[in-house]
């Protein structure tokens, strides 16, 4: 890092840093040495470390670092569209636009910033891009780091247009693993998912936790709001809890498809497990004045699983 400075004296630490190509990046920190690390240009959180430095998301050692260009790992913003069924680009253009740092947002709940290391961020359409999307609108994203570690992402779209839109949503989340096949999830058992490999069609998931031999791109549905990756050689296991967000997306690409991608390594799908909070089967519309709202919070539990995590009774925020 060629330059640091202090955005604003927060009770936790909050850097604006800039790298050698000029990338700005929020970088906050807890005071138990926690940290997370937002790219401004892509809206985009690229690292997300625990007290003991530890990598929690996965990052591709041939990820490309250039500003409107989301990179290979951490977590992407996927919106208006999520995958390439209309004419925009895969996944959508928030990852690849120019997000500001928004210093006073519209309220949030006060249980929002409590004790929180936070940054408010700010994506507005320039008038070009409303020549490929026609539709005013304001996306807040509150990114924040608890004292216990947790990372929580809270997105905000309004419409502020005369005439309805609708829009696809995904926080499209890679998590650091240590195997591939020494991971399961928990929480998605027999629910129905869409299957990208085979052209959207729907299938029921089996009884028993999922587990990985060879590639998978679904989106399952109806999903709970707690659901547990269990990363056994690494002794962690990631508690995914979301509100305002149905599907759960689960994305592997295996070792051929990983080997199409010119930013992904042929070992990195190893080491990675996409497990994304989202809103995809059906799409979210608002009225002119209308405003949505999607969490996603992170807990890295160290050790052994904490099964209380996927009480569906559990209030999730
Ligand atoms: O290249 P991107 O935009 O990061 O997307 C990668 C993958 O993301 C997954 O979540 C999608 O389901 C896949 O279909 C897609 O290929």
């Amino acid at each position: 890092m060629g330059h640091s400075a202090a955005v604003w004296d927060h009770k936790a630490a909050i850097e604006l840093t800039k790298d050698g190509n000029g990338i700005e990046q929020v970088v906050l920190r807890n005071p138990q040495g926690a940290s997370a690390r937002i790219n401004l240009h892509e809206g985009q959180v690229i690292s997300w470390q625990n007290d003991r430095g530890e990598e929690q998301l996965f990052t591709s050692r041939k990820a490309i670092f250039k500003p409107l260009k989301a990179m290979r790992g951490g977590i992407t913003i996927c919106s208006p569209q999520f995958g390439n069924s209309c004419s925009l680009e895969q996944n959508g253009f928030a990852k690849n636009k120019i997000w500001t740092v928004e210093d006073n947002p519209l309220p949030f709940h006060p249980n929002d910033s409590h004790g929180k290391s936070f940054i408010d961020l700010l994506l507005k359409p320039a008038e070009e891009d409303l020549k490929y999307w026609p539709h005013g609108f304001e996306f807040r994203l509150r990114v924040s780091l608890a004292l216990d570690g947790n990372l929580t992402l809270k997105s905000r779209i309004r419409n502020i247009n005369v005439k309805p839109f609708s829009f696809a949503f995904a926080y499209h989340t890679y998590l650091s693993i240590s195997d591939i096949s020494e991971v399961r999830i928990e929480g998605l058992e027999t629910l129905d998912y869409l299957d990208n490999l085979s052209q959207r069609r729907r299938f029921t998931e089996q009884g028993d936790a999922i587990t990985f031999e060879s590639e998978i791109d679904r989106i399952y549905l109806s999903s709970p709001n707690c659901i547990a990756v269990l990363d056994h050689d690494r002794k962690r296991t990631y508690v995914v809890r979301k509100e305002g967000l149905p599907d759960v997306v689960v994305w592997n690409p295996w070792e051929k498809k990983s080997k199409t991608m010119a930013d992904f390594g042929t070992e990195d799908y190893k080491k990675m497990l996409c497990v994304d909070a989202a809103a995809v089967e059906k799409n979210i519309t608002l009225k002119p004045g209308e405003e949505w709202t999607g969490c996603m919070e992170l807990v890295a539990i160290a050790s052994s699983f904490c099964s209380d995590y996927l009480n569906p009774k559990l209030q999730c925020f």
